[in-house]
C-alpha cells in the first residue's frame, strides 16, 4: 500500500513521457514566405504562387505564407477580401491555388491565412494542404488582436471577426503541426497543448506590429520552447511567417519571419524585407535535445498539472 502510493506520488511529480509519433521524416526543408502584400487581390494571389514555386524549386517540402497573404490587414478589407473556403473553387481562389500547387510540386503548405466568410460570419483562417491537394486542418484564429497601446496602436479585430473554438494540430507528410495565428502565440497553453500532443513543429502565421514586434516577437517565438521545457522539454521546432514590411500601409507588419530550433535556438531569420527563409529541420535533434536536459524527472507534477479540456471532455 504505501509502496503503491508512494510510486503515485512519483508517479504525479514526474509521470512517464507520453508516447511521441515518431515524424514520418527525419530532415527536411522547410520555406518561410515573408511576401508583400498590397490591396490587388489578384496579383497577391499570383506572387505568393510564384514564391511557393521558387521555395519549392529550391527543395523546400514545406512552405508556410504569413497571417493576411491575399488582403491588407484591415477592418475594412476582411469582409471585402473574404472567401468561402468550404465551397472552394471559384468562391476560394486563394486557398484553390494552394490546393493545387501542393499537389503539383508534391509540398505541404501551411497556407499562412486569409479572411474566411462563413455564413455571416468572417474568421481569420489558416489552411493546411497535403502534397495530393487535399485540405487537411483549417485553423480558425482563436484569441483575436484587440488591444489598445495609447499613442502607439490600436487594433480590434472583433469589430469584424470571430474567434475559432479549436486548437488545430494536424498529422502531415513533414510531422505533426499544431498551427496558431499571430496573436494566438502570446498564449502558451495552446502551444503545451499542442505538445501534450504530439507536435513536432508549431507554425504561426503572424504579423506583428512596429510597437510590440521588436519587444515580443522571437522573445514569444523562444519562449514557447522554453516554457515547455517545464512539462514536455525542448522536442519542437517553432515557425513564424510575417508579411514584409509596406512602410506606406494601414498596417506596417514587423516583418522577422523566423526558425526556433528544439534549444531555443534561432536557426534561421531576416529582416523586414521580402525574403525566402530556407531552413532545415531535422527531427532527430529533438531525442537528443530531449535527454540533455533532464527536465522530466525534475518537474514537479505534484504542485503544478496542465488539464486539456478537449482531452478531458472525449474521456
Ligand atoms: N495580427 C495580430 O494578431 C498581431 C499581434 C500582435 O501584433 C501582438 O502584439 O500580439
Amino acid at each position: 500500500m504505501a509502496s503503491s502510493s508512494a510510486s503515485m506520488a512519483e508517479q504525479a511529480r514526474a509521470p512517464p513521457a507520453l508516447p511521441l509519433p515518431a515524424p514520418p521524416v527525419d530532415k527536411f526543408m522547410i520555406a518561410l514566405c515573408q511576401i508583400t502584400v498590397t490591396p490587388d487581390k489578384e496579383r497577391n494571389i499570383a506572387h505568393a504562387r510564384s514564391k511557393i514555386q521558387e521555395a519549392a524549386a529550391k527543395g523546400a517540402k514545406l512552405v508556410l505564407l504569413p497571417e493576411i497573404w491575399n488582403s491588407p490587414y484591415s477592418n475594412d478589407c476582411f469582409p471585402v477580401y473574404a472567401e468561402d473556403i468550404d465551397a472552394g473553387g471559384d468562391a476560394s481562389p486563394s486557398t484553390t491555388m494552394l490546393s493545387q500547387l501542393s499537389r503539383n510540386l508534391n509540398i505541404t503548405i501551411v497556407g499562412g491565412s486569409i479572411p474566411e466568410r462563413s455564413g455571416d460570419r468572417i474568421f481569420n483562417t489558416c489552411c493546411v494542404f497535403g502534397t495530393d491537394g487535399n485540405l487537411k486542418a483549417k485553423h480558425r484564429k482563436i484569441h483575436l488582436f484587440d488591444i489598445d497601446i495609447p499613442g502607439k496602436i490600436t487594433f480590434m479585430e472583433s469589430k469584424t471577426l470571430t474567434a475559432g473554438e479549436t486548437p488545430t494540430i494536424v498529422d502531415t507528410e513533414v510531422g505533426r503541426i499544431g498551427i496558431g495565428i499571430c496573436y494566438d502565440l502570446r498564449f502558451q497553453e495552446l502551444a503545451m497543448i499542442y505538445a501534450a500532443r504530439g507536435a513536432h513543429l508549431l507554425c504561426y502565421p503572424g504579423a506583428f506590429n512596429m510597437t510590440t514586434g521588436p519587444l515580443h516577437w522571437e522573445l514569444l517565438q523562444r519562449a514557447r520552447l522554453g516554457k515547455m521545457w517545464e512539462i514536455y522539454f525542448e522536442r519542437l521546432y517553432v515557425a513564424t511567417c510575417s508579411p514584409a514590411r509596406e512602410p506606406g500601409a494601414g498596417y506596417v507588419a514587423w516583418g522577422h519571419s523566423t526558425l526556433v530550433g528544439p534549444f531555443g535556438e534561432v536557426l534561421a531569420t531576416t529582416e523586414h524585407e521580402e525574403a525566402i527563409i530556407l531552413a532545415e529541420i531535422d527531427y532527430s535533434l529533438l531525442e537528443l535535445r530531449r535527454t540533455s536536459l533532464p527536465l522530466l524527472k525534475q518537474r514537479r507534477g505534484d504542485l503544478y498539472q496542465l488539464v486539456d479540456v478537449k482531452r478531458l471532455n472525449s474521456q
